[in-house]
């Protein structure tokens, strides 16, 4: 995939602006995502295992917020054995979107994925066997995430599957700054220098706030889902399984 290395908060800037997924960031997505998020491969790798699990011939899933498709690309991987699976990648990222497309078209297969542009939103949900939303829901607004959660958890089948992972916040302050201190050792260990660290933090505040663990559960439950699991977890990152 990417080869490019992320630098983009290496320099002093007198001001940080907002985060956002524009052309700088996705030439670097996949190795600053890859740096950034602890357990991240090991999630996307997992979405397979997922796949095969739930999907049946015919199944229709999706990829929430899917940047350059990597877990589309993983869940495709998982439906290779079954017939006339497709899978519907959605973000709202022009530039992700359009090196996405690259990216899929690269990675022959019998799986469909359908690339579209659009706000998960408004993206019409039907007939879900497996819903990926893996790190997008931490960017909306709260009562769009009750929203969306809803509109999955209503279009799913019985028996299908949402995957939900997250940068998460803890309820205890003093496990809150152990676990962010953690995160950040993890990054300055990839490489990340101080400046860098703060300068992305600064650029994130506005725009990624973490839920807890307990409020993702509780909409989960409210959105009617029977069950969910807490399957994965590394520091303040976690990949919850949520079955219909
Ligand atoms: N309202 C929205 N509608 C559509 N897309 C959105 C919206 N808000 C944000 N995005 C998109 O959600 C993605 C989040 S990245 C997902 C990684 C991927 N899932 C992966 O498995 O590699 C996670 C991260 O960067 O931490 C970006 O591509 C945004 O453009
Ligand atoms: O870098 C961080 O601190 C994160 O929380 C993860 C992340 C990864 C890629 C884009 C935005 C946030």
């Amino acid at each position: 995939m990417q080869q490019k290395k992320d630098s983009i908060y290496s320099e002093y800037r007198e001001k940080v602006a907002d985060f956002v997924f524009d052309k700088n960031v996705v030439s670097v997505f996949d190795d600053m995502i890859r740096r950034s998020v602890p357990g991240y491969a090991t999630v996307v790798a997992m979405t397979k295992v997922f796949a095969e699990q739930v999907a049946e011939d015919g199944a229709v899933c999706y990829d929430l917020g899917c940047s350059l498709g990597a877990s589309a690309i993983a869940m495709r991987r998982g439906l290779e054995h079954k017939k006339g699976c497709k899978i519907i990648a959605v973000d709202n990222s022009e530039a992700m979107v359009s090196r996405c497309r690259h990216i899929v078209e690269q990675d022959p297969s019998n799986v469909k994925i359908d690339v579209r542009r659009e706000d998960i939103l408004d993206t019409k949900i039907e007939n879900c066997s497996l819903c990926a939303v893996n790190f997008t829901l931490q960017f909306l607004s709260p009562e769009n995430r009750d929203e969306i959660i809803r509109r999955i958890a209503s279009n799913t089948r019985p028996g299908g599957m949402l995957l939900l992972s997250e940068k998460i916040c803890y309820e205890d302050e003093q496990e809150q700054n152990f676990q962010v201190k953690m995160h950040h050792k993890f990054k300055s260990l990839n490489g990340y220098s101080e400046l860098e660290i703060s300068q992305k933090r600064r650029a994130l505040e506005n725009v990624l706030v973490p839920d807890t663990t307990k409020k993702h559960f509780s909409r989960l439950s409210e959105a009617g889902y029977s069950q969910f699991y807490l399957w994965f977890k590394c520091f303040n990152f976690i990949s919850i399984a949520a079955v219909k």
